[in-house]
């Protein structure tokens, strides 16, 4: 069980500038770095003893029973500065519970603690190593080459040593972060390991949410040394925030449970554009992904042609066919009487309309009502000039672009494969709108700067009709949302994480093959009934 201090803090991200800036505080406010690299080391020692037994291991270890740690090998790679002073802590914690350890220290300058930590380790008879060639058989690595200090690129030897420790079959398990990697946009400098298992330290450093750096993290877990809170408030008031959702608050933004006594426009309406005679599939899935949502009362535009098709798959839907184009696009707009825009919540346009829906994108950009642009919405939006188009709008929009479709539309938005987080930060803020840039961590950013990041998903949701379900779902959210007062970023990072984690649960039942946009949509209520 987490407390409050754990929740909060859980929820931070932070740069390399950042992260050094609370620790300078701490060590300013009285902490001795001696006494804080012991506690943080004693930690991670701890985690690794839990580890438990997995098919990667020689066969059978308990790494939990110091008995059987005897004849375990851990081999300790060290860097020249603290990360490297905190491996040789590791180091030390796990030859006296009785591992065979033994350490690769390649640098000849360390910095002076790191250099002490080394000195009593090889008094301790643990063998001390300086090249690859050298190194014995180990059933662990512990990375401890570089942390957040790391500056430039890396260079041979240590660039070739890292290479070839990657070519080990043995996991690796990174104090930190994996050594080679920008701590911020999570590049790799030179090369990197690839790791495991990461233990981050202290704070979520923001490379953990860059998709870059993935395939080097292994699965990634917060080391909690009780970092204060008010040196983390004091350094972070004047940067905008980088979130990390958790479950709680993306829970918080449902409206569970619903008032006793409401009724369905009380609920939200939403209307649906979608779909063309090439692409009708794509409306069923908006539609299945808006009932999940739970919206009062849903409305779907879509071509006349599809009309019969669309009643029989969303019964309690009311289905507006609209008159088409030569090709099968919806031509125009046509609401039933005494209906026109004001009379939804929400619009969420843009799955499956090809690119010959132009006037009623335009019809919808200028309403006043909040609005979702996706897919070809955003092809098309993208060809009008999104940030002109957009900053003329009266109401609030929401685009939620895949990496392409981002470049479309923000073709003046440096970095976007370099770095997401600044990416779509500088979208949100140049266009007026909140950005939803869809990838393996999901970045979510409003004009004002602040930033969040779904933290788990799996490519299981890699799959055609998997944003069409998102569409639909943070369109029916956005509705019941418009009457209760809920920050429309904050229903879209709710609507990110739902999805997500609905991806995640079919993927565990039905195994990353299994997860079609179909299949998805019936999943998405068993993230809430769980
Ligand atoms: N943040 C915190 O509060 C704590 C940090 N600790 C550890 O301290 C680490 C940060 O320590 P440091 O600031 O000493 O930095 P690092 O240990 O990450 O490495 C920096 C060292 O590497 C050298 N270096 C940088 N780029 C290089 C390159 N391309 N080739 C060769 N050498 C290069 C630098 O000159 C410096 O000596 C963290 O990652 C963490 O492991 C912990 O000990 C305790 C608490
Ligand atoms: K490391």
């Amino acid at each position: 069980m987490q407390n409050r201090q754990e929740e909060k803090i859980s929820q931070v991200v932070v740069t390399a500038v950042q992260m050094r800036d609370i620790e300078d505080r701490i060590f300013a406010a009285g902490m001795p770095v001696v006494a804080l690299m012991e506690k943080v080391a004693g930690l991670i020692a701890r985690r690794i003893q839990e580890i438990p037994p997995t098919p990667l291991f020689k066969g059978g270890y308990i790494l939990s029973n110091s008995l059987q740690a005897e004849g375990f090998r851990v081999g300790i790679l060290v860097g020249p500065g603290h990360n490297g002073g905190d491996a040789l802590v590791v180091a030390r914690e796990l030859h006296f519970r009785g591992y065979e350890v033994w350490i690769y220290s390649p640098f000849s300058k360390l910095k002076e603690l790191t250099s002490q930590h080394l000195q009593y380790a090889q008094s301790l008879g643990i063998p001390i190593y300086q090249t690859i060639e050298q190194l014995p058989d180990s059933d662990l690595l512990i990375d401890g080459l570089f942390g957040f200090g790391l500056e430039r690129n890396l260079t041979d030897p240590i660039a070739s040593a890292i290479n070839q420790l990657n070519e080990l079959s043995v996991p690796i398990y990174s104090i930190d972060l994996p050594s080679g990697l920008h701590t911020d946009t999570g590049e790799v400098l030179g090369t990197a390991i690839r790791a495991t298992h990461t233990f981050c330290l202290g704070l979520w450093k923001l490379a953990f949410f860059q998709d870059q750096a993935l395939e080097y993290l292994g699965k990634a877990e917060l080391i909690d040394f009780d970092i204060p809170l008010a040196d983390v408030e004091a350094v972070l008031k004047n940067a905008p925030s980088i979130k990390r959702i958790i479950p709680a608050t993306a829970l918080a933004n449902l409206t569970l449970p619903r008032p006793q006594v409401t009724h369905k426009y009380k609920e939200g309406h939403l209307l649906l554009i979608c779909g063309s005679r090439r692409y009708a599939g794509g409306a069923i899935l908006t539609g299945l992904g808006a009932r999940a949502s739970g919206v009062g009362m849903l409305s779907i535009a879509v071509p006349e042609s599809l009309k019969s098709l669309l009643v029989s798959h969303l019964p309690e839907a009311i289905i507006v066919g609209c008159p088409e184009t030569e090709t099968g696009a919806i031509a125009q707009l046509q609401l039933p009487e005494k209906t026109d825009l004001s009379s939804f919540n929400a619009i969420a346009c843009g799955p499956g309309l090809t690119r010959d829906a132009t006037p009623i994108v335009q019809e919808v950009i200028n309403s006043d009502r909040p609005l979702i642009l996706d897919a070809d919405g955003l092809n098309i939006l993208a060809q009008m000039g999104a940030i002109a188009t957009l900053k003329k709008r009266l109401a609030v929009t929401v685009l939620t672009p895949h990496t392409g479709e981002f470049q479309r539309l923000f073709p003046d938005v440096p970095n976007a494969k370099h770095d997401r987080v600044q990416a779509v930060q500088e979208a949100a803020a140049q266009s007026k709108a909140i950005v939803l840039l869809k990838g393996a961590r999901t970045a979510i950013a409003n004009p004002q700067g602040a930033v969040w990041s779904i933290p788990e998903s799996t490519p299981a949701l890699a799959r055609g009709g998997s944003g069409d379900v998102l569409t639909g779902l943070l369109g029916g959210l956005l509705a019941q949302a418009a009457t209760k007062e809920i920050p429309v970023e904050n229903i879209v990072v709710t609507a990110a994480w739902w999805h997500s984690q609905a991806g995640i649960i079919a993927a565990q039942e039905r195994t990353e093959l299994g997860v079609d946009a179909f299949t998805l949509t019936q999943y998405l209520i068993k993230v809430l009934s769980n």
